[in-house]
């Protein structure tokens, strides 16, 4: 696992939205898994950026989604797929065939997430793909106690990541969904690069048990440790819970010029 630490938020983004780009000339098509939440805003700006200045072509890239809430109706502007459209798949000027998330208002709810276990495959996996972390260290929507070798399937929020999601349903916790589709982290493992971003305070601790913590289904994100080509990227607020931060400070510093995240 690499550990880069960066000033602030927006350096985070910057550095994401690069590899992103440089993963882009190396292969156009590349399938881009993209995570929900305010932290990765940056970063779909910075490679939107990117792209209207002519720096990376991302009309063959392809985007799929991490998770998805179940039951509210389609087109809600808080669904993930509403989300992704509107912070990633517009701003880079795509449109939604190069799109797949699964469908949170299936009648079936197994069989949609089957079925996006099989989208994925067929479309040769996640070539990227781009993770928040939950204040309890969840990712997608793999709270604590999640298999660390779970699949597509529906899974109940824990009651601190509903209320940290209410902000998205006017500060009402009960607006929030209860049930959600995720990614598990089994199908996340198997994406050629994971890069988990966090910023701000409020994730430090997450961090550092995601990182120098055991691994353990307690904090999903730390299923990271048995990746073998996993980036975190974090802020100087997220990294200060960190023991080795130094140590990483310095590996990063001291990184041969042709070896990036
Ligand atoms: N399902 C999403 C996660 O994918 C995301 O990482 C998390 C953190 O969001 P934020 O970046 O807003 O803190 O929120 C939700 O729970």
């Amino acid at each position: 696992m690499e550990v880069v630490i960066v000033p602030d938020a927006g350096a985070a983004g910057d550095l994401v939205a690069e590899a992103m780009a440089r993963l882009l000339r190396r292969k156009p098509d590349a399938l881009l898994g993209v995570a929900t939440g305010s932290t990765p805003l940056p970063v779909y700006r910075a490679l939107a950026a990117k792209a209207a200045a002519g720096e990376v072509d991302v009309s063959r890239a392809r985007i799929c989604q991490l998770d998805e809430y179940v039951g509210l109706p389609a087109g809600h502007p808080e669904s993930y797929r509403s989300v992704v459209l509107r912070e990633v798949v517009e701003p880079l000027g795509l449109d939604e065939t190069c799109f797949m998330g699964p469908d949170g208002s299936a009648e079936d709810i197994p069989a949609a997430c089957e079925r996006y276990e099989r989208e994925l495959a067929e479309a040769g996996g996640v070539d990227l793909q781009l993770l928040g972390i939950g204040t309890d260290g969840h990712i997608g929507f793999n709270e604590p106690c999640s298999s660390l070798a779970s699949r597509t399937r529906i899974k109940t929020l824990t009651r601190q990541t509903r209320a940290d999601n209410a902000r998205f349903f006017g500060g009402d916790i009960d607006q929030v969904p209860r049930h959600v589709i995720t990614q598990g982290i089994g199908t996340i493992m198997e994406a050629r690069h994971l890069v988990l971003l966090a910023t701000g305070e409020g994730k430090a601790e997450a961090v550092a048990q995601t990182v120098e913590g055991p691994l353990s289904a307690m904090v999903p994100a730390s299923a990271l440790q048995m990746h073998p080509n996993a980036t975190v990227v974090v802020d100087e607020a997220a990294a200060s819970g960190l023991k080795l931060a130094e140590y990483f400070r310095s590996t990063y510093e001291s990184k041969p010029h042709w070896q990036t995240i």
